[in-house]
């Protein structure tokens, strides 16, 4: 079946996941569950993000029909073996970009599809390396973009990611938040 013909909910507040999938065609609506984004401790943290898509998508499974497919997803950037998600604070904030400047880092969106009598994960990743960024244009973006409801602290679609990103390897779709080409021909199949 043609994945742009699907009845979709997509389980999930972000804007950026409910502009992209509008943007490549889908049919949609959004419905969302409260979920704890907690995760066991000894998670290897290349599977945090398909873990937490699947726990957002099984909340939401008493709202859909037979015929909707759920559609939840999580983003999360790693470097160092170690999970950032979105900042605390300023400084936090602060001290996540800090540690992205310079360097490469991956970001992992996980994604699952779940129907009545159906459930499939799957992940994206990208590795994605940053100029070297200064202090004054740390706390430049940070100010003027307020970048807390952002895993890593930063938009791949707003200056920062626009200006100080020299090298994607993978899609920039994942990076933002939902990687659309994955699910559309994860779709084909379910
Ligand atoms: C790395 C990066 C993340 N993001 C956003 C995408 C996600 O909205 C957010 C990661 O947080 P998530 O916890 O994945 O998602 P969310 O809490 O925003 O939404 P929900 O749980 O309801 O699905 O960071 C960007 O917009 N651009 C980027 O470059």
């Amino acid at each position: 079946m043609n994945p742009l013909e699907r009845k979709i909910i997509l389980a999930s507040t972000s804007p950026r996941r409910s502009q992209l999938l509008k943007e490549a065609g889908f049919q949609f609506e959004v419905k969302t569950q409260d979920v704890e984004e907690t995760y066991p401790p000894e998670m290897p943290v290349e599977e945090v993000a398909g873990f937490l898509a699947r726990k957002k998508a099984r909340a939401a499974h008493d709202f859909i029909q037979e015929d909707e497919i759920i559609l939840a997803a999580d983003s999360v950037v790693i470097i160092n073996n170690v999970i950032y998600g979105k900042p605390l604070d300023y400084d936090d904030a602060c001290q996540m970009i800090r540690t992205l400047s310079g360097q490469m880092h991956r970001v992992i969106t996980g994604v699952c599809l779940l129907s009545k009598d159906k459930e499939r994960v799957f992940s994206a990743i990208s590795d994605v390396l940053f100029e070297p960024l200064s202090d004054a244009e740390i706390d430049y973006y940070v100010q003027r973009y307020k970048p807390y409801d952002k895993a890593g602290s930063y938009a791949i679609q707003e200056w920062i990611g626009l200006c100080k990103i020299s090298r994607i390897e993978g899609t920039f779709t994942n990076i933002m938040g939902l990687p659309v080409d994955m699910v559309y021909r994860e779709l084909m199949t379910f």
